[in-house]
C-alpha cells in the first residue's frame, strides 16, 4: 500500500525561555493507505498536540508531516477531524443536515449535490432518517455520529480522530467503535485515531503506536495481530487480545520495547479470562437488550 501520511521529526514547543513546555519531541511514523493506526498515550503526554500538528492546525516547531507526498503547511483540503467534545463541534442552531452539509460550502459543489451527500453520510452512519432534526434533539452518541458524518462528507483521504468516544457512555462507546469499522471496511478509509485507552486501540486498530509521558516520542510500535473482523465479546475476550492489551499497558508503565513475549503460561491464563470475560460480556449484553426491550 502506498504511503498516505509521513511524520518526520515532529517537534512541537509550547512557549519560549523559562516557561516553554516540550509538549512532543523528534515524532517519526508513516501511515499507509487504509491502516487504521492508534495512538495511545497516558493523559497530558502530547496526544493532541500531535494531531493538531498532522491536521495542519498547529505550526510544528520541529520536523515537518506530510499528506500523499505534499508538506502540509495548513489544514489540507483531503483531510477531516473529528474530536471529542462534539457538544462543541456541532452548531446547535442548525439542523443535523445543515451541520453535515456546513464544510461542503468550502468545495466545489453545487446545493444539490452538497444536500446528497450530507444525506449519503448520514446514511452511513445509521443516521438517514435524523436530517431534519436539531443537535438538541439528539442523544450523545447520536450527535457524535452526526460529527463522524460530517468528516465523512468530505470524503476525505485521512481522517484524524482525537478521542472520539471518550465523551459517551461504554455501552454507546462500543456501538461507535463498531460504526468506525464498519465504514472503514466499505470505504477503506485511512485513520489515525489517537486514545488512552489501551483496550480501544488494540480492538480499532491494525497498529498500535505507544506514546511515553510528555514530551510524546514513540516506544513502540506494535501490529495488531488480530482477524480483520472484530467483535466486542469474542475479540475482546481471545487470547490474543488479551496479550496486546498486557503488552501495551506494561509498555505505558516504562516496560521495555520488545522484552516481552507471552509465556505458555500467560496464554493459558488469558484463555481462561476468555471464557470469564466473554460469559460476563455475554451477560451484560442480554441484560442491555432486556433494558432496552423494557423501553
Ligand atoms: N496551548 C498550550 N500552551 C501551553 N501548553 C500547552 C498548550 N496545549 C497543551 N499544552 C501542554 O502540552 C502538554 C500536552 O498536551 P496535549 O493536550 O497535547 O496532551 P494529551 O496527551 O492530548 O492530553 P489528554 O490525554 O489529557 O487530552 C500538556 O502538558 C499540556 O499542558
Amino acid at each position: 500500500m502506498p504511503t498516505m501520511l509521513e511524520v518526520q521529526g515532529l517537534g512541537h514547543r509550547y512557549g519560549a525561555g523559562e516557561n516553554a513546555h516540550v509538549a512532543v519531541d523528534d515524532l517519526s511514523f508513516t501511515v499507509e493507505a487504509g491502516q487504521l493506526a492508534c495512538i495511545v498515550g497516558p493523559s497530558g503526554c502530547g496526544k493532541s498536540t500531535l494531531l493538531r500538528c498532522v491536521a495542519g492546525l498547529l505550526q510544528p516547531t520541529g520536523g515537518e508531516v506530510k499528506l500523499h507526498g505534499d508538506l502540509v503547511s495548513g489544514v489540507p483540503a483531503d483531510l477531516a477531524v473529528v474530536f471529542q467534545d462534539y457538544s462543541r463541534s456541532l452548531f446547535p442552531w442548525l439542523s443535523v443536515r445543515k451541520n453535515v452539509e456546513f464544510p461542503l460550502r468550502w468545495m466545489d459543489l453545487g446545493r444539490a449535490e452538497r444536500r446528497d451527500r450530507a444525506q449519503e453520510a448520514l446514511e452511513w452512519v445509521g443516521l438517514g432518517e435524523a436530517g431534519g432534526k436539531y443537535p438538541a434533539q439528539l442523544s450523545g452518541g447520536m450527535q457524535q455520529r452526526v460529527s463522524i458524518a460530517r468528516a465523512l462528507a468530505r470524503r476525505p483521504s485521512l481522517l484524524l480522530m482525537d478521542e472520539p468516544f471518550a465523551s459517551v457512555d461504554a455501552q454507546t462507546r462500543f456501538e461507535l467503535e463498531d460504526l468506525l469499522l464498519q465504514v472503514r471496511k466499505q470505504h477503506g478509509s485511512t485513520v489515525l485515531l489517537v486514545t488512552h485507552d489501551i483496550d480501544e486501540s488494540v480492538y480499532l486498530g491494525d497498529r498500535v503506536l505507544v506514546l511515553c509521558k510528555s514530551p510524546a516520542s514513540i516506544i513502540a510500535d506494535l501490529p495488531v495481530d488480530l482477524p480483520a473482523e472484530r467483535d466486542q465479546i469474542t475479540t475482546r475476550a481471545s487470547a490474543g487480545f488479551v496479550s496486546m492489551r498486557s503488552e501495551v499497558a506494561r509498555l505505558l508503565h516504562g516496560g521495555e520495547p520488545g522484552a516481552r513475549k507471552a509465556s505458555a503460561a500467560e496464554v493459558a491464563a488469558a484463555d481462561l479470562e476468555e471464557t470469564d470475560t466473554a460469559t460476563e460480556l455475554a451477560g451484560s449484553a442480554a441484560r442491555d437488550t432486556e433494558a432496552e426491550l423494557r423501553k
